[in-house]
């Protein structure tokens, strides 16, 4: 195990023999087993692995979605691990951005008004057209979810996740629900919210192809890191190769 002391003081993530178990006995499922890991400031990093073998669980316990069973789990200087349900979601409100492969996008309101709900409660949000200009979504803020395609109304999700400045975006299969073309024009929008926002992005994918845009790629197996890669050259997800 590392010491703590060696860790770059820009890491936005460090744990250190993070375990998740849910349910108890011989119905005890061990999501995670002892995970081990930086992720530092400013990076796109890209979770790859089986089916459940424990990445959604980790990116739902260091984006306070979760508690871990053992272990720490610290974003900068702080201990989630130690935080009350209400530092939590404290955390969650003015650092995490949370994007999901379906959208979640309130039918009964246009992009615009879908942004807005989360700039409202921000605690230091980008003006609404920012955040739908940035996702290239600066004419159609006035349209509802159903008249849009799956990939606008991703975008849309993602304004909303970047609409309060947050320092980490999470993507939990973000292009699971859309063709590769759209897929591609969703990415690109992460991307973009890297370089421009500088905001750290952790992407969880079955797409193995979008480890090419990353700066560093965690393969996870049955709960545990297995290899952690850093790219010498990035690909743009024009460059990718599905
Ligand atoms: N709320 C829960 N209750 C019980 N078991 C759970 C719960 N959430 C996840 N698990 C189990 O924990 C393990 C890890 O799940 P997790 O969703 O983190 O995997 P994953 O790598 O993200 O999988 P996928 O790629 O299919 O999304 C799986 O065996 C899953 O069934």
């Amino acid at each position: 195990m590392l010491d703590r002391n060696t860790i770059p003081q820009s890491a936005t993530f460090r744990t250190r023999g993070l375990t998740k178990v849910y349910g108890e006995g011989a119905a005890a499922v061990h999501a995670l087993r002892g995970v081990d890991l930086e992720i530092p400031e400013g990076e796109i990093v890209v979770l790859l692995g089986p089916s459940g073998s424990g990445k959604s669980t980790l990116l739902n316990i260091v984006g306070g979605l979760d508690r871990a069973s053992d272990g720490e789990a610290w974003f900068q200087d702080q201990n989630l691990s130690e935080m009350s349900d209400r530092e939590l979601t404290l955390y969650r409100r003015d650092h995490v951005g949370f994007v999901f492969q379906f959208y979640n996008l309130m039918p009964s309101l246009t992009a615009y008004e879908n942004v807005e709900l989360v700039t409202e409660i921000a605690d230091n949000p980008m003006e609404v057209e920012r955040a739908l200009e940035l996702v290239g979504l600066g004419e159609r803020m006035n349209h509802f979810p159903a008249q849009m395609s799956g990939g606008e109304q991703q975008r849309v999700a993602i304004a909303r996740a970047i609409a309060k400045n947050p320092t980490v975006l999470f993507c939990d299969e973000p292009t699971g629900a859309l063709d590769s073309a759209t897929g591609r024009a969703v990415l690109h929008v992460i991307n973009d919210v890297n370089r421009e926002l500088g905001a750290t992005v952790m992407v969880v994918t079955h797409a193995a192809a979008t480890a090419q845009m990353a700066h560093r790629v965690i393969h996870f197996a049955d709960g545990q890191i297995r290899t952690v890669t850093e790219n010498d050259t990035r690909l743009s997800p024009d460059e990718i190769a599905w």
